[in-house]
């Protein structure tokens, strides 16, 4: 898939941010805040629908319109969600219990099967599933077939990725595959939060618990922008602690808390450690990894590792991203931070993802300047427990329970964090 998606996510498609603009107009149209007035809202919520429309229109050139849907009403715990109902909903339901399903039997590890062994638990979803991407992608192939024969062809920046693949794919069940898997990739259904819709998440929750940064973001928002410009491209490389919230939030809250690689029949030897820790040769030997062993590491514990971080490891601090010293020791060792992974299976979406995330924060800030928490309006299970508070770290601090399944989220979803915005 990689080599088939990589020409898809090039720099100039990311640059006509028209798409971007759209999504972001109507997720802030549904704020309704009259000037000089506050609004209540589900964060969690509302930014994954933002996510999920811009995704689908992205992948498949259309539009699902979660943003049309009634939204969570506050200090109601119905999920409320736009599309439970409809043809679409079916699908983002069956696409979850699928996802519920495959982050279970990970859990389970290698005798998942005996837990399926008269019934696969995936079947309906992946019926569901294949019922909905199916006409999409024989549309897709019809389309290339009817263009082919008038002998006309779309430039691939005016394509979705399911035109580019089908492009250089002809077998449908392959297409539906690879959809389905860069779906999965960037996680985006509205129930479950997106990888971006987790990270404006914890970045508004962050302005609010830090209004010092919500103030200097926004400032730096309305030097680059004014109060109505739309955001470009040469803005964001200007943007430099819009760039540090971004990456600071990522540092503390990785979507993708821990990762795995298995090694297969054959058994293999690691580079030795960095020398971070260890300090005698001795240490410093390659490490040998048996067949058919798993390894679990842990974005999250690394990005907060004081003995790579410093002693302020467990604060909200983006000046780290700008102040060269603390710069320098990243740059010395940049898999210190790995939000994205590295290497060959390195996030392909990643430019995406930050223009998308960095095109939503200017447009929310040009309006609102002030972010508050609504703890009233939380499920208490979305609330950290009064234990927390003698704990270390950041759990002390925290107003909020994180939770993970595939990906990062605020826990008990449907109805937390709750946000009171004020226009400026
Ligand atoms: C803040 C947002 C995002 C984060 C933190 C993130 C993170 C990651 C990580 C950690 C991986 C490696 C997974 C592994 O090692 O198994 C990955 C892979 C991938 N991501 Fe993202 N991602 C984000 C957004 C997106 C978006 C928006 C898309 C697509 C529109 C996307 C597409 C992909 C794809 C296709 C892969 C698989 C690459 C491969 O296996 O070769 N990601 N992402």
């Amino acid at each position: 898939m990689r080599n088939i998606a990589r020409p898809f996510f090039t720099r100039d498609r990311f640059s006509d941010f028209d798409m971007f603009e759209r999504h972001c107009t109507h997720t802030l149209s549904r704020l309704n805040t009259a000037e000089g007035s506050e609004c209540v809202f589900e964060a969690q919520d509302l930014y994954s629908r933002f996510s999920i429309d811009t995704a689908s229109e992205f992948l498949f050139g259309k539009n699902l319109d979660t943003l049309s849907g009634s939204l969570p009403v506050p200090g109601e715990s119905s999920t409320a969600s736009a599309t439970n109902s409809d043809h679409w909903g079916s699908f983002t339901q069956a696409f979850d219990a699928a996802k519920e399903n495959i982050t279970l039997r990970g859990r389970l590890g290698a005798i998942w099967p005996l837990f399926e062994l008269f019934k696969d638990r995936n079947e309906q979803n992946c019926d569901v599933i294949r019922q909905w991407v199916d006409p999409l992608v024989q549309h897709a192939l019809d389309c290339k077939g009817k263009m082919a024969q008038a002998g006309v062809s779309t430039p691939i920046d005016e394509k979705n990725f399911l035109q580019h693949l089908a492009d250089s794919i002809d077998d449908p069940v392959l297409i539906r595959d690879q959809l389905i898997s860069m779906l999965l990739a960037s996680r985006d259904t509205p129930t479950w939060p997106s990888q971006t819709a987790c990270v404006l998440t914890f970045i508004t929750y962050f302005m609010s618990i830090h209004p010092e940064v919500a103030e200097k973001l926004r400032a730096e928002v309305l030097d680059h922008c004014g109060s109505t410009l739309p955001p470009t491209f040469e803005h964001f490389k200007q943007m430099k602690y819009m760039r540090a919230v971004i990456n600071e939030t990522l540092r503390l809250f990785p979507p993708l808390p821990l990762n795995l690689r298995e090694c297969r029949d054959e058994p293999c030897v690691l580079p030795p450690p960095d020398r971070t820790y260890s300090t005698s040769d001795e240490d410093r030997q390659p490490l040998y990894m048996p067949a058919n062993t798993t390894l679990l590491w842990v974005p999250l514990l690394i990005h907060r590792n004081p003995t790579l971080w410093g002693n302020d490891a467990d604060e909200f601090k983006p000046e780290r991203w700008i102040d060269s010293e603390s710069l320098s020791k990243f740059i010395a060792n940049p898999m210190m931070f790995t939000p994205f992974s590295a290497g060959p299976r390195i996030c392909v979406g990643q430019n995406y993802a930050y223009n998308e995330m960095s095109y939503f924060l200017v447009r929310l800030l040009q309006q609102y300047d002030r972010f508050t928490l609504a703890p009233e309006f939380q499920s208490p299970d979305s609330l950290p427990p009064p234990e927390w508070k003698q704990r270390k770290g950041r759990q002390a601090v925290e107003k909020i329970w994180p939770s993970a399944a595939l990906t990062l989220y605020v826990k008990y979803l449907p109805i937390a964090p709750w946000a009171l915005l004020e226009l400026s």
